[in-house]
């Protein structure tokens, strides 16, 4: 899908968080979404979801905006999208396959072909192992693994992650990356992150600060020393 952002503001209630953002995210971006704490890369991600409405500007899949769907077309087109949020929750009393299913039960896949995906999916993020274990027994690493393969099940043309890492030891972290490299391969990745993960070197950086898109465009190492030296 073809996702562009157009002169997007969101305000939480007074507080705006994110300014006049305009960026064009064409099928088969790769991207790092970057910013501090507070930037707004949650609030971004869920716009370009349709999660979130726009205060003005406005948020375009393949050229239609967002705000002008009924709520059952958007629901719908919201199919191509998976996303994996920092607060996602595995279901605690189901195993990880019926986890990864869920989303495909949900929208009426017949059960061999869940089934089959189900299997496809854990076995791209390694978890063909664990596939009938409840989630309290695996590590934040699978279970941060498990997210993404439930995210994937429905095979999505975009796939948003926002903050895939946190809390992962830089070991799992990379097992984390290279799952979300080889899933999204051919559709469109983006990747929200407080610094730029070395495990990760996606060809776009989009960098937000204060609700404002200040650099989009290729690796920019010196823009993360530049946030360091602005602060006290
Ligand atoms: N539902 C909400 N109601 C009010 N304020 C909100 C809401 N969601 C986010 N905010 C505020 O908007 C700002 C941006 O939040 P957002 O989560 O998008 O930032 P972020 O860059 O993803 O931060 P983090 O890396 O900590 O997740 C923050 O100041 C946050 O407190």
């Amino acid at each position: 899908m073809d996702l562009r952002a157009e002169a997007l503001t969101v305000r939480h209630g007074a507080r705006t968080v994110l300014s006049d953002v305009r960026c064009a995210l064409p099928p088969g971006t790769q991207a790092l979404l970057l910013g501090r704490s507070g930037a707004g890369k949650t609030t971004l991600l869920k716009s370009l979801a349709g999660l979130v409405p726009a205060f003005r500007g406005q948020v375009l899949w393949d050229g239609q905006d967002v705000a002008r769907l009924s709520s059952a077309a958007r629901r719908e087109r919201q199919a191509s999208f998976g996303m994996v949020f920092q607060t996602d929750a595995l279901f605690d009393s189901m195993t990880v396959r019926q986890n990864v299913l869920l989303p495909l039960v949900r929208r009426h896949v017949p059960e061999r072909e869940a089934e089959a995906r189900a299997d496809d999916v854990l076995r791209a993020v390694g978890l063909q192992d664990a596939a009938d274990t409840l989630p309290e027994r695996l590590s934040g690493g699978m279970k941060k693994r498990a997210g993404i393969g439930r995210a994937l099940a429905a095979r999505p043309s975009v796939l948003l992650a926002d903050d895939p890492f946190a809390g992962l030891d830089p070991g799992t972290a990379r097992q984390v990356a290279r799952v979300l490299l080889e899933v999204s391969r051919g559709g469109t990745l983006i990747v929200a992150a407080p610094e730029a993960p070395l495990d990760l070197p996606l060809p776009r950086w989009l960098y937000l600060r204060g609700g404002r898109l200040v650099y989009d465009g290729p690796p920019a190492p010196e823009l993360e020393r530049e946030q360091d030296e602005v602060l006290p």
